[in-house]
């Protein structure tokens, strides 16, 4: 029998805001070359979920395993952190891009300062990246002048600078049309299929989840609900919250 290790494994986080419990005792794990898609309710978590995963908010308790290393302990960050944060990346709803530079720049700036890179080096990681999301030929456009499929596009690229092996993606095509969200959700799908990148993604695309998704987790008052196969979740699940919030969303 084979055991497979997750890549992400988190225990028992905790986070309040306020007094007031956002995550409850969130156990949570991503396997390499898996695409999990996290749903539900405004301010039920989720963003603080991939928040806390990537080192960005600082949770009250909770254990977080990367690649086989601790990296939080009791909400606490190891010696070992650095090496968990390495190989988690993070895509953002809004574009985070710098306006004022073009897409190389916005993708160089990064690896040259964080890993050291000479500008070949990161010039030659940057035509890569861009290569995998279909934006090669747009390296010397500026961010002003892209439509906002191709910035996620680019920032999706910016993130794979880093060679991560997740990628958070927190509501990342919520601003854009049905086609161009699905062109966008198509890069993380052949990226997942290609290069065996876990990809964590909260979205309400439904037709997404049910079609690209390896499993669905359903977020409930900071808790995981359910958490199954996008068949299982939208087509014999017994949680009547979850019923009821696909059928909400799906028709909206
Ligand atoms: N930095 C913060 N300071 C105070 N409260 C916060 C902060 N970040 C999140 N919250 C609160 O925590 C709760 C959960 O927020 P979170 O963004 O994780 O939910 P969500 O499920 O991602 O919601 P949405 O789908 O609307 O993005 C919300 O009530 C939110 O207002």
């Amino acid at each position: 029998m084979t055991l497979t290790v997750p890549l992400v494994s988190a225990r028992n986080l905790r986070k309040e805001f306020h007094g007031q419990p956002v995550l409850d005792g969130v156990d949570f794990d991503v396997a390499s070359g898996e695409v999990s898609v996290i749903i539900g309710k405004s301010g039920s978590g989720k963003s603080t979920l991939l928040r806390v995963i990537a080192g960005l908010e600082a949770p009250e308790d909770g254990d977080v395993t990367i690649d086989a290393k601790l990296t939080l302990s009791g909400g606490t960050r190891t010696a070992d952190w650095s090496h968990g944060a390495a190989m988690v990346g993070m895509v953002f709803q809004s574009y985070t891009l710098w306006p004022h530079m073009n897409v190389l720049d916005n993708l160089v700036l990064a690896p040259r300062k964080v890993l050291g890179l000479s500008a070949g080096e990161a010039r030659e990681r940057a035509e890569a990246a861009l290569d995998e999301v279909g934006m090669a030929h747009h390296i010397t456009s500026r961010c002003t002048q892209l439509s906002g499929g191709e910035r996620q596009r680019v920032a999706i690229a910016r993130a794979l600078m880093m060679r991560p092996r997740v990628l958070l993606c927190d509501e990342i095509t919520s601003a854009l049309d049905p086609p161009v969200a699905a062109e966008v959700l198509g890069v993380l799908a052949r990226l997942k299929q290609e290069d065996g990148l876990a990809v964590v993604l909260v979205t309400h695309d439904m037709a997404f989840a049910s079609k690209a998704a390896d499993r669905v987790v359903f977020f409930s008052h900071g808790r995981i609900a359910v958490d199954a196969t996008p068949d299982e979740a939208f087509h014999h699940c017994e949680d009547p919250e979850l019923k009821a919030f696909v059928d909400a969303v799906r028709f909206r």
